[in-house]
């Protein structure tokens, strides 16, 4: 070895105990603060907020607490006051000198959810929460009513700046009140945000019924509400047909329930859920334990989609539908909306951001206790029973299709074409007549494929948004699942390799829901054609559809307005039918139904179409419309194209 590796170049002597850290206090929290919160970004701070208001909603949980106030004041800090029981302030019996409110403050890993005496369900857990959310706040003021006693500690970065004190009488009130405002030094420019914070505490008071939640703002975002109060003794059942928004169900009432496991299993806890099944969108389940949300699952969704697996498989065995066995659980959630939400002692999590529970048990407790309250419904309400069986073997036989389709095009070594798994082509085998529709795959998808011609008219639904590609390298588009799925449903190639002789259709419609995200959408595909398929659009390709944003109807007679103006014109000189006009919006076009959705959009005898063109002389340079069309903010752009598209007439037969 030769010398200078032996004796290395750095001085030894340099790397002794000294060199060795200890970080102590909070100070870790301050140095690492991915490791307890989950990051620096907008996400982690709101993660702060969620850490104080679970200990007031574990106080609720608890049965000590019925109300939370929840107030975000005009500096960016903000306020959380529940009335239980308040954190301790007598001296803690391990450090005599100091209070057990500062313990819990500047000490990691100091709670009173260890053993499960003051808590038995909590989402607390690890004692860490309260003392991350102090490291992290140039200012936190906690202040805990007990006794008819007022105490009040301040802190700045995880010190205390005094002890705690008394400073008030507190004669008719109790409770801990908690106001931070997060570290700019750690959270840079991320500002709480009034509709992050209205949408996720207003679950919590779902998830809960017990408990009241009131919201305040200084900040008004122009569309959140500024005061609410939240409490909803439906439990998860009116959070389902809340988030669903009146989308066509397979079952009128949702499968909902709560089993308490201390009266089935003798162990303390209970679940609760809610899930019916919609044609309109994709599934979805939001699972939580112990109020914390669990964006990644765990056992508790394993136990439930067991649960929901077996019973749909043996009701189909009862009900002799041999299709039945083929049901997996991929589509269970392709059109199951399901919460679920339960409520265990000392829970597993997967990190402290407790994205994923862990708890093996949770599987068991949750399973058994749906399973036997799904077969009790199945067979209680045939009708729904039976639509949701057709639908999930639908699913299935599509899934096994689809698989068949990939096997038989891999197989096939002559077959030239590949076609993404997705598409819904159309029957004819010319281009002439024939179109494409992309649509928003969440949404559309279903109500399309009734309302089309199958002749003539093809669907690809995308999932959600497409790559911008302006910002992308070109390597990257080759790559990215929905571009390359719509460059082989178009059958021109990418990049070099385009060529719009082998076009395979004649007209390619983008119909996107008619708001702003579906405008979003809409105009990341109109760049992606404009940088990339510039051909299409000079020759006349390329079309936006334009769905309808309200129905009137008065009787007998029924109309479509595109926008406000239309239907102002209409509610003042009537449809000529009887009675009063009755006005629906359309949210999506999801919510329309294949009829109507047929009639106002797809069917070209009725429907209007936007062609989109580049206009040469608009005015402005070059690098502007570059900025404009391409830049970073998708309104600019799609304002522009918009406003720049010239209309192909007012129908197009
Ligand atoms: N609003 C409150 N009311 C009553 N006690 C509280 C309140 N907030 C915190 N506590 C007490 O402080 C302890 C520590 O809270 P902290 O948030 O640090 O950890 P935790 O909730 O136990 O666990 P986790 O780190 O998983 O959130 C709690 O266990 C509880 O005993």
């Amino acid at each position: 070895m030769p010398d200078d590796l032996l004796n290395g170049t750095d001085d030894p002597q340099s790397y002794d105990a000294s060199s060795i850290e200890v970080l102590e206090g909070l100070e870790p929290v301050r140095k690492r603060p991915g490791m307890y919160i989950g990051g620096t970004d907008e996400r982690a701070l709101h993660h702060m907020v969620a850490e104080v208001l679970d200990n007031s909603m574990d106080e609720a949980v608890a049965g000590h607490a019925n109300r939370i106030e929840v107030e975000l004041l005009a500096d960016g800090a903000i306020t959380i006051r529940d009335n239980g029981r308040g954190i301790p302030v007598d001296p803690h019996p391990k450090f005599p000198d100091k209070s057990a409110l500062e313990v819990i403050l500047c000490t990691l890993h100091a709670g009173g959810k260890f053993s499960g005496k003051a808590y038995q369900t909590s989402g607390g857990l690890h004692g860490v929460g309260a003392s991350v959310v102090n490291a992290l706040s140039d200012s936190m003021v906690v202040q805990v009513a007990r006794d008819r006693e007022l105490w009040e500690q301040r802190f700045s970065r995880g010190v205390p700046l005094g002890p705690v004190e008394k400073v008030g009488a507190a004669p008719n009130r109790r409770g801990t009140t908690v106001t931070f405002h997060a570290d700019a030094q750690i959270f840079g420019a991320h500002r709480l945000k009034p509709a992050r914070l209205f949408k996720s505490i207003r679950s919590k008071a779902y998830l809960f019924s017990g408990v009241e939640i009131r919201w305040k703002s200084a900040i008004d975002d122009g569309e959140t509400p500024t005061e609410a109060v939240f409490h909803f003794p439906g439990g998860l059942s009116d959070y389902l047909s809340e988030t669903l928004g009146g989308a066509a169900t397979y079952a009128d009432a949702a499968f909902a329930g709560t089993v308490d496991f201390k009266e089935r299993f003798g162990t303390p806890g209970k679940v609760e859920w809610a899930i019916n099944w919609t044609p309109s969108r994709d599934g979805f389940i939001q699972s939580y334990c112990n109020t914390v949300p669990t964006p990644e699952g765990g056992t508790h969704e394993q136990g439930f989609w067991a649960a929901i697996l077996k019973g749909i498989k043996a009701y189909g065995e009862l009900a002799n539908n041999r299709k039945a066995a083929q049901i997996t659980r991929d589509d269970l959630t392709t059109g199951g909306c399901a919460l679920v939400s339960c409520f265990i002692r000392e829970p597993e999590f997967v990190g402290q951001t407790k994205d994923r529970l862990a708890t093996s048990e949770a599987a068991r407790l949750v399973e058994q206790s749906v399973r036997d309250r799904f077969d009790h419904w199945l067979t209680a309400d045939t009708k729904a029973a039976g639509a949701i069986l057709d639908f999930l073997v639908l699913r299935a036989e599509e899934r096994l299709r689809r698989r068949q389709e990939k096997e038989t095009a891999r197989k096939s070594a002559t077959k030239k074409l590949r076609l993404p798994g997705k598409l819904v082509d159309c029957s004819a085998s010319a281009r002439a007549g024939t179109e494409l529709f992309i649509v928003e795959g969440d949404s559309a998808g279903g109500s399309a494929k009734m309302a089309r011609d199958r002749k003539t008219q093809a669907l690809l639904p995308l999932r959600g948004k497409i790559l911008n590609v302006l910002g992308a390298a070109s390597s990257k588009l080759g790559s990215n699942a929905e571009i390359s799925d719509l460059t082989q449903a178009l059958g021109v190639g990418l990049g070099t390799k385009f060529s719009i002789d082998d076009l395979r259709y004649d007209k390619v419609i983008i119909m996107t829901d008619a708001d702003v995200d579906g405008a979003h959408i809409a105009a990341l595909l109109m760049t992606f054609f404009f940088t990339q398929m510039r051909p299409m659009i000079d020759a006349g390709h390329l079309y936006l559809a334009c769905p309808p944003l309200y129905r009137l109807t008065q009787g007998a007679k029924r109309v479509y307005c595109l926008d406000e103006a239309e239907r102002d014109a209409w509610m003042e000189k009537g449809l000529g039918g009887k009675g009063k006009i009755d006005v629906s919006r359309f949210k999506g076009l999801g919510e329309m139904d294949a009829k109507d959705l047929k009639e106002t959009t797809m069917d070209p005898a009725s429907r209007k179409l936007i062609r989109v063109t580049v206009d040469e002389d608009a005015p402005g340079d070059t690098g502007d419309l570059v900025e404009r069309l391409m830049g970073k903010k998708p309104e600019l752009r799609f304002q522009y194209i918009s406003e720049n598209a010239r209309f192909a007439g007012e129908l197009d037969v």
